[in-house]
């Protein structure tokens, strides 16, 4: 027995002896419960936002949950085990450094599809979620299409177009992004899905590359994006876990927040059929923008149908149509 709370000892040791819990070092019993309390408390007292909610997603994660209040009563009643112990104190440690819990447990759910997570892509916003059902009610071309093509323009880890083809089968999207490693994760997200037949994801830049391969299955019913809103001035003042960790192309607009908008909008004539939509996730300023930009620029056929707010009220969404 001393020679086991030796072993235990030392193996814990050599993982960081600073943060874990008194009684294991002592070789005693430690449930779920309490090591959430334990990582809570060292969250809490070093700053971490969230400090429950994190201590418990990354305990549940190690022990095959979501959440905490799912994990089976055989898993919560129980010791954890020293290998759980060690999985916990490595992913406590990243949350300790500001990574988000969603590129430490590795995966993420969006609506109703779980996508894996890899720093630097992009992590989806709740009020994305918004965005998707803004354009599954919102679009008649989706509504009336036998077979809908949708565009996606900077897909991430491919959130949006995933969700989309899980609520429409008949559909197709091409999804664009700029950087490599969002177009593999997307790939990777619409196998794990199954939807990979659906979708084709290109390496883009929508402000530098020719348009021609946007084309391949003709003009879309529908452009979709939540494109970098952010203007460049703001982006420092954003959490450490967005500023440290996410990749920048994702979030910087330039200095009004509209670069990567003013591009989409310059092209969406050519790519869209007559009478299809544009829907956009946006700053709350840029709505009356967007409606001055397209008061200057009619010959893209642009008309503005609405603005739509965000669960907290905030002017969020955009709806174009072509002429
Ligand atoms: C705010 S993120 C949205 C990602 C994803 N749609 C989501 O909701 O999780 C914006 C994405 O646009 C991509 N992006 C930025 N500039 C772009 C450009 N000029 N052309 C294509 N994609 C771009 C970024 O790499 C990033 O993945």
């Amino acid at each position: 027995m001393y020679l086991q709370t030796l072993l235990l000892r030392r193996l814990l040791q050599s993982v960081s002896p600073t943060w874990l819990p008194c009684r294991w070092l002592g070789g005693g019993e430690m449930s779920p419960s309490k090591l959430v309390r334990h990582w809570q408390s060292i969250f809490h007292d070093h700053g971490v936002p969230e400090p429950q909610e994190s201590s418990e997603i990354l305990i549940a994660h190690a022990l095959g949950s979501k959440t905490f209040p799912s994990l089976p009563p055989s898993v919560a009643h129980t010791s954890v085990s020293v290998a759980q112990l060690r999985h916990i104190e490595s992913m406590a440690q990243q949350r300790l450094k500001r990574v988000p819990i969603q590129y430490v447990i590795g995966e993420w759910d969006f609506l109703d599809i779980t996508l894996q997570m890899r720093p630097p892509v992009f992590i989806p916003r709740p009020e994305t979620e918004e965005l998707v059902g803004l354009v599954l009610g919102a679009s008649r071309r989706l509504q009336c299409s036998a077979e809908p093509l949708v565009l996606e323009v900077g897909c991430g880890s491919g959130a949006v177009s995933l969700s989309l083809l899980q609520r429409l089968p008949q559909a197709r999207i091409t999804a664009i992004d700029k950087t490599k490693a969002a177009v593999k994760l997307t790939e990777d997200n619409a196998v794990s899905l199954g939807l990979q037949n659906q979708i084709q994801v290109l390496l883009l830049d929508i402000l530098a590359d020719p348009p021609d391969p946007l084309l391949m299955w003709g003009p879309v019913d529908v452009l979709v994006s939540n494109p970098p809103y952010i203007s460049t001035s703001d982006i420092s003042q954003l959490d450490p876990e967005i500023v440290k960790y996410e990749d920048h192309a994702a979030l910087d607009g330039g200095p009004d927040g509209m670069d990567v908008i003013r591009g989409i909008l310059s092209f969406a004539p050519r790519l869209l059929k007559p009478g299809g939509d544009i829907f956009l996730e946006v700053d709350p300023s840029h709505p009356e923008r967007i409606k001055l930009w397209i008061q200057d620029h009619t010959d893209t056929h642009l008309q503005y149908i609405s603005t739509v707010q965000d669960f907290c009220g905030r002017s969020r969404f955009v709806h174009l149509r072509r002429d």
